[in-house]
């Protein structure tokens, strides 16, 4: 990993604020999110007790904490493992983490983006547009930069392009009966048609392009 990657993954995907505990002993707080079913019990439960078990309460949220000795300080860290269902607000892990650790799994390929927000407050810039763009492409992710408080058209440009990925990346995966579509399927079929077309003559992107760096 490169300097620039791993001082941007370290600052945005592992922001520890340290905090002093009542003996001295720094605290920090770590939330895991990720989509269902990708690992955060099991990865919870492995770094707390070593062990892997298979089968996790996919509604259980809970909060454990561990004793750890790192680069020679003594810190207590706390893990919640969040489970997000419907109902449930996400400010109880947003005020309390420190650092976010974000899970996917390798067996469900999600299309990852990377959004950097704010590009009206140029002035405090402290990620250049590089940098982010490094850090998408090292995570095979799509990368656009936006403002929420500026134009419109920029920020649906972003999730028009958010669509676009999704969209493709289930086309990819869509089966092969969709070749042989009835009247009923045919707007899918003609999207998946044209998608292999571009494939086959070359016009159309790959995956591997298709997710990566398509800064706004
Ligand atoms: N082979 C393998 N299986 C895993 C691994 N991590 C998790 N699993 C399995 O994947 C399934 C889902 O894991 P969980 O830890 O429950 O996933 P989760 O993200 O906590 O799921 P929710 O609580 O539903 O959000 C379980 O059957 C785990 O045993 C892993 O690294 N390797």
């Amino acid at each position: 990993m490169s300097t620039i990657q791993s001082s941007i993954s370290k600052r945005n995907l592992l922001m520890m604020r340290n905090r002093s505990g009542s003996q001295g002993t720094n605290e920090v707080n770590l939330a895991l999110i990720g989509e269902l079913g990708s690992g955060k019990s099991a990865l919870t439960v492995k770094y707390i007790t070593r062990r892997f078990i298979n089968e996790y309460d996919p509604e259980l949220e809970d909060t454990y904490s561990k004793p750890e000795h790192v680069d020679n300080q003594d810190i207590l860290v706390r893990i919640m493992d969040t489970c997000d269902k419907e109902g449930k607000d996400p400010e109880r892990y947003l005020k309390w983490a420190d650092g976010y650790l974000v899970i996917y799994s390798i067996t469900q390929d999600a299309p990852l983006i990377l959004i950097g927000n704010k590009v009206d407050l140029e002035r405090y810039r402290t990620v250049s547009k590089p940098e982010g763009s490094s850090l998408a492409h090292f995570y095979n992710a799509a990368f656009f930069e936006t403002s929420a408080a500026e134009e419109f058209s920029s920020v649906e440009r972003v999730f028009h392009e958010a669509i676009r990925e999704v969209i493709r990346e289930q086309e990819r995966y869509m089966p092969i009966r969709s070749l042989y579509f009835g009247n009923e399927e045919s707007k899918s079929g003609n999207s998946f048609l044209t998608h292999i077309d571009d494939r086959l003559s070359g016009t159309g992107d790959n995956s591997a392009t298709l997710r990566s760096n398509h800064a706004v």
